[in-house]
């Protein structure tokens, strides 16, 4: 796997476990499986990092596995039910508060309403991404799409439009 990636003010923090994030790519996809849109949320108030722009997903529970973990947060955070998840990548984030290991699914199936239950706001992007700011953590995951779908230029912008 990758070497950790560390925000500023983090660096000299004696190693740490990692807590495991279970973290949901919510992709559309057309007639032909080409991948389309995917979706972000923003943070809600009150936490670390309130407003940035992430996946949506949480920290796994004490026996909990990674695709059990995403299925409850998904219900828990914005109401829908996922169908089969694909585990896709993973990425060790050093940050000031915590260090994680963010185990990142895709998710193509779903049924539900989506409802923000914790007046988070969602928005289905594409790239560049237009929402700001995006969560340092889910930089790497729009570079990740960017090689995917061989995209050039920026991925996101660094402050909101306007
Ligand atoms: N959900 C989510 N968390 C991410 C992403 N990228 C990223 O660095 N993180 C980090 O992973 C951790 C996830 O914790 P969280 O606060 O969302 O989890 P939770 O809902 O279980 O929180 P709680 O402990 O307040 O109940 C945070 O430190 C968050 O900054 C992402 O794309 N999605």
């Amino acid at each position: 796997m990758s070497e950790p990636i560390a925000v500023d003010g983090a660096e000299s923090l004696p190693e740490r476990v990692p807590v495991e994030v279970a973290v949901g790519v919510l992709v559309e996809r057309d007639a032909d499986g080409r991948e389309g849109r995917f979706l972000l949320t923003s943070r809600p108030a009150g936490k670390v990092y309130a407003g940035f722009w992430e996946f949506p997903g949480g920290k796994l529970e004490a026996g909990e596995t990674v695709e059990q973990a995403l299925r409850r947060e998904l219900i828990e955070e914005i109401g829908i039910t996922i169908g089969a998840v694909h585990p896709w990548r993973e990425l060790v984030m050093d940050y000031p508060h915590a260090r994680v290991r963010l185990n990142f699914c895709k998710v193509f199936d779903w049924t539900g309403e989506f409802e923000m239950r914790e007046a988070q706001a969602m928005a289905w992007q594409t790239l560049p991404v237009e929402v700001a700011p995006v969560l340092p953590g889910t930089i790497p995951v729009l570079r990740w799409f960017a090689e995917e779908r061989g995209h050039a230029g920026p991925t996101h912008r660094e402050t909101p439009a306007g």
